[in-house]
């Protein structure tokens, strides 16, 4: 007689590199996300949208250990974190990097060590290993040898956001977590770092979560795109597929006048 086999769990490394179920997030009375759903999935990148005061931060801090959340699961590379120790929580953290929107530089450090910075503390590498790391990450994100020496005040803005990327991928991260990048940056500017941001992404196998108000950032480097309203997500979807949305947020976002123009100027690009 054949009898039924145990199921047998899914290894922890084929989880998705994220999934949040049922989170619910409050700040006293006000119930920011409630049963909100979302899975990201390896090597996917997503974009986040969603009008102001959504929830998009607090989703990102939650994910990433910065707001306990007031309800839910959300489990990292398959790890529940409300569970896991002090020990897997630094062993996970290890597997992300962030780039903040103001970029979240130590100002009276040198960009060097700054990137420097998170291989100091999770690594026992020798002091002069960790300096040349860090050098190869600046070239990475573009960045000329010289910066590697200055103080983040005397960087322009957008070699800020590249110093706080170098410093994201310090420690090879899998999963990347990008909070509005391309803000305060010039369209030309923020076009070289979409490029940058989708080559590295390419090149490196990233897993990106990217919040972004930027049209031109979602239609150029996302796969999907997630959108938060009504304290959930409402939707996940490639952007084109978004377009054909009844839903009337995401109808006025992407087939408003300034969604049309970044929908045309990448079909002209893709041509
Ligand atoms: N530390 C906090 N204390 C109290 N309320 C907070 C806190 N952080 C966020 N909130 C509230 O949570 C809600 C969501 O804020 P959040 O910053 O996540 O929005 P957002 O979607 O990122 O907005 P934006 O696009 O404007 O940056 C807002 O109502 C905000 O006031």
């Amino acid at each position: 007689m054949k009898t039924a086999a145990a199921p047998v769990p899914a290894p922890a490394e084929a989880a998705p590199p994220i999934q949040v179920e049922g989170l619910v997030s409050r700040f006293g009375d006000n119930v920011v996300h409630d049963d909100l759903d979302l899975t990201v999935e390896r090597g996917e990148v997503l974009g986040v949208v969603g009008g102001s005061g959504t929830g998009k931060s607090v989703l990102l801090n939650s994910i990433i250990g910065l707001k306990t959340p007031d309800g839910g699961v959300i489990r990292l590379f398959g790890e529940d974190m409300q569970e896991a120790s002090r020990r897997k929580w630094t062993a996970l953290e290890r597997r992300w990097g962030v780039l903040f929107q103001q970029g979240a530089l130590f100002s009276n450090l040198t960009v060097r060590e700054n990137v420097a910075a998170p291989l100091f503390e999770h690594t026992r590498l020798p002091k002069s290993e960790i300096l040349e790391l860090a050098d190869l990450k600046i070239a990475l994100t573009g960045l000329p040898p010289r910066a590697g020496a200055l103080k983040p005040a005397e960087l322009s803005g957008g070699m800020r956001k590249r110093a706080g990327l170098a410093r994201a991928l310090a420690l090879d991260p899998e999963l990347l977590f990008l909070d509005e990048p391309t803000a305060g940056l010039d369209p030309i500017g923020a076009a070289a770092f979409d490029e940058l941001i989708k080559d590295l992404s390419d090149s490196l196998d990233l897993t990106v979560f990217m919040i972004t108000h930027d049209l031109d950032s979602l239609y150029t480097i996302t796969d999907r795109v997630a959108v938060l309203a009504d304290k959930k997500v409402i939707a996940k979807a490639p952007v084109e597929e978004l377009e054909h949305s009844d839903h009337p947020w995401i109808k006025e976002y992407f087939l408003g006048p300034r969604g049309r123009a970044a929908g045309k100027a990448a079909t002209a690009r893709s041509r």
